[in-house]
């Protein structure tokens, strides 16, 4: 029996309780097309330091966009339904900023526990702390999924196949193929031999486990594998004699352990945020012809409109899936549109998570002015207020020119740039096109 290092108390007897979800009247545990018809829990590792990124604040609490990172990956794995409950891991400095960060960002499910050490360490207390779980909601986990917390893009569809191959063969891992060679090497930094790429497999997160095979390989394990292990499911071979079934993963299933990997996150995330806009015309005719020509223009930047009068009525469905809107004016200057997106957005809290974009398109028509004098003024007011509620107002001016569809294409241009860019510095600005 080994002694464990930082807080890895000796295992506790679990929860007689046995829980089913599929069982517990249909409750919304069950996916779309799958049923998990036992408790799955998480346990996150994030109590490192970061030290190949070079900078001081640990990656996982790195923000993008304005959320630091892990609550990206903790809002992948909250937003499954199979999954009851998630554990995080963090260094004991780290404990009020992740409880600050639960709260601010509203995550369910999670908690947070020291981490220890290494890395090992960090996952056995996050192990433990699901065996000694005391919400009565939530049971001793049948299967315990671990994924380090710096590997935001983590998808449903793989972790049900993982989570369902650790149910029957008690681990299982995701694999991704090398894209280097592994060779060894001699004592004098020479060339001893390469490995035979083909046979090899770089072992990647998350990585599935019955609870008795994780919370076992933990007791049995030496100092030496909490000191210098990486791998979790050598300890189920090596102590519970766990063939863990490997499964391969997606391409997003890569850890940010650089700088480099942290601007490759931010890209991603902006990208996955910018493919579609809604844009609300007023049913005026000037607007939707706009509208339309928009669409068309906004196509070929691979991004989707949905072109609406008003999100009144079934039209709110926007409010629920869309993180960009464009609301055409024609003629008055007046911002009360766009106050109303706003207030609307607000309702739902749907600023919690990403900045939204709010985009007012003035259409003036040839024989009037262009907008009046106060609307740079009143836009720039109106956005100070609204980016403290994580809404980003832009204004795009549009005088109508026989030009009709070279106007639209230079509005979808500068449109689908402030989408994708979300650049605190243009919010408020009025952009002629
Ligand atoms: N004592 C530790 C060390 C690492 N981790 C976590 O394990 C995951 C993968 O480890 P790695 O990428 O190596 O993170 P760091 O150890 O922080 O990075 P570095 O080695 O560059 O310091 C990360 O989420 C990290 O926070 C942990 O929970 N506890
Ligand atoms: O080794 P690091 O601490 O950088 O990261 C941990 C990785 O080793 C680990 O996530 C996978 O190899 C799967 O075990």
């Amino acid at each position: 029996m080994n002694t464990r290092g930082d807080n890895c108390e000796p295992h506790r007897p679990a929860h007689p309780r046995i829980f089913t979800m599929c069982e517990a009247g249909k409750s919304d545990h069950h996916s779309a097309e799958r049923c998990v018809d036992f408790p799955v829990s998480v346990v996150l590792p994030a109590g490192g330091t970061g030290e190949r990124t070079g900078l001081q604040t640990p990656k996982q609490f790195c923000t993008f966009l304005g959320r630091p990172l892990i609550s990206y990956t903790i809002q992948a794995f909250e937003s499954i339904p199979w999954i009851q409950s998630i554990v995080v891991a963090v260094a004991k400095e780290n404990m009020d900023l992740m409880t600050d960060i639960i709260q601010r960002f509203k995550h369910r499910k999670v908690r947070a526990v020291p981490g220890g050490s290494t890395r090992h360490r960090s996952i056995c207390n996050g192990v433990l702390a699901l065996g000694e779980e005391e919400r009565p909601a939530v049971g001793r986990p049948k299967v315990v999924i671990i994924h380090d917390a710096v590997r935001p893009f983590v998808e449903e569809d793989f972790l049900y196949k993982i989570a369902m191959a650790a149910k029957e063969q008690g681990a299982a891992g995701a694999i991704r193929p090398l894209v280097s060679t592994v060779i060894a090497t001699t004592s004098e930094g020479y060339l001893d031999h390469s490995l035979e790429r083909a046979k090899y497999r770089a072992s990647e997160m998350p990585q599935g486990f019955t609870y008795d095979v994780i919370s076992q390989a933990y007791q049995r394990c030496s100092e030496s594998d909490f000191e210098f292990g990486t791998e979790c499911l050598h300890l189920a071979l090596q102590y519970c004699g766990t063939n863990a079934k490997l499964i391969e993963g997606p391409p997003t299933l890569w850890k940010v352990t650089y700088k480099r990997d942290l601007a490759a996150a931010e890209s991603i995330i902006k990208e996955t945020l910018s493919r579609s806009a809604c844009v609300i015309t007023g049913g005026l005719a000037e607007a939707v012809n706009l509208a339309d020509a928009l669409r068309k223009a906004v196509g070929a930047l691979d991004m989707e409109l949905d072109i609406v009068p008003d999100l009144m009525g079934d039209n709110a469905r926007c409010l629920l899936k869309e993180w960009n809107f464009i609301q055409v004016s024609v003629s008055h200057s007046c911002l009360s549109e766009v106050e109303a997106i706003l207030v609307a957005l607000e309702a739902e809290n749907r600023a919690l998570l990403h900045p939204v974009v709010v985009i007012w398109v003035h259409f003036s028509r040839t024989d009037e002015l262009p907008v009046s004098e106060r609307a740079p003024t009143a836009i720039m007011e109106l956005a100070s207020t609204a980016k403290h509620r994580n809404i980003l107002i832009y204004g795009i001016q549009l005088k109508q020119s026989e030009h009709w569809e070279r106007s639209a294409s230079r509005v979808a241009e500068i449109a689908s740039a402030l989408i994708r860019e979300r650049s605190p510095a243009l919010v408020g600005q009025l952009l002629q096109a």
